[in-house]
């Protein structure tokens, strides 16, 4: 099992739901750029949440098929220090983000099995891969045991998760960190605190938030 698993709450829209997640003990908070998410985060928004919560937490900003003029814009102005990259998005494209900041290059289980093009930067320093459902944010989980033989080490999972489920997740594929935003949330964009403590929690002590 990681030593360390890492843990990332997404689809922060407020200082308030920053800091009770950094509380609760997240590594990373996610701030969603993608227009088309029901957690939209302004950059505004997401640089006071950015600055509130202290020198150690990461702030991810999360994109999919968005110009890359626009990713590292934005990355910036709203202190990110790390991006999400979802969609069809060419090597070099992902390159070049990687030249300015650390990237959790997001793909689907379908990608393993066949995608060269999108395997190819993950060879890149600075790239980590995080395989996710087809449906960002959707809330789906993967088929973890259908992954167990082609999980690659180092990996993120995200998919569905939540406090009920991420420890049997963990105990299955032993990612190197896990990430959840719709299983959280009491409403889209705004996180029930209790959920977030119980699953990190869970993640952490490798039992789901019933126990078992
Ligand atoms: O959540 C969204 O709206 C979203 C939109 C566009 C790109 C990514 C998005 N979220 C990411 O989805 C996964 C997991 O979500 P869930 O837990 O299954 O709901 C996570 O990586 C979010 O960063």
């Amino acid at each position: 099992m990681t030593a360390h698993i890492r843990v990332k709450v997404c689809g922060t829209t407020s200082v308030t739901d920053a800091v009770q997640a950094a509380e609760a003990g997240a590594d990373a908070l996610g701030f969603i750029f993608a227009p088309i998410s029901k957690r939209l985060v302004t950059v505004e928004a997401a640089r006071a949440a950015s600055l509130s919560v202290g020198p150690v937490v990461a702030r991810v900003g999360v994109f999919l098929n968005q110009g890359l003029d626009e990713v590292l814009r934005t990355a910036e102005r709203a202190r990110m220090s790390a991006v999400q990259l979802h969609g069809d998005l060419s090597s070099l494209y992902v390159s070049e983000v990687a030249r300015y900041h650390p990237v959790l290059r997001v793909l689907r289980p379908a990608d393993l099995r066949g995608n060269a093009d999108a395997l190819e930067v993950l060879d890149l320093p600075g790239v980590t891969l995080m395989l996710d459902a087809p449906e960002p944010g959707g809330g789906v989980p993967l088929d973890w045991e259908a992954l167990r033989s082609v999980f690659p080490a180092g990996a993120w999972l995200a998919g569905g998760l939540g406090p009920q489920n991420v420890a049997a997740a963990i105990q299955a594929l032993n990612p190197a960190g896990v990430d959840a935003v719709s299983r959280l949330e009491s409403s889209a964009g705004v996180k029930n605190h209790e959920l977030v403590r119980s699953f990190v929690l869970a993640a952490r002590s490798g039992l789901s938030a019933d126990g078992a």
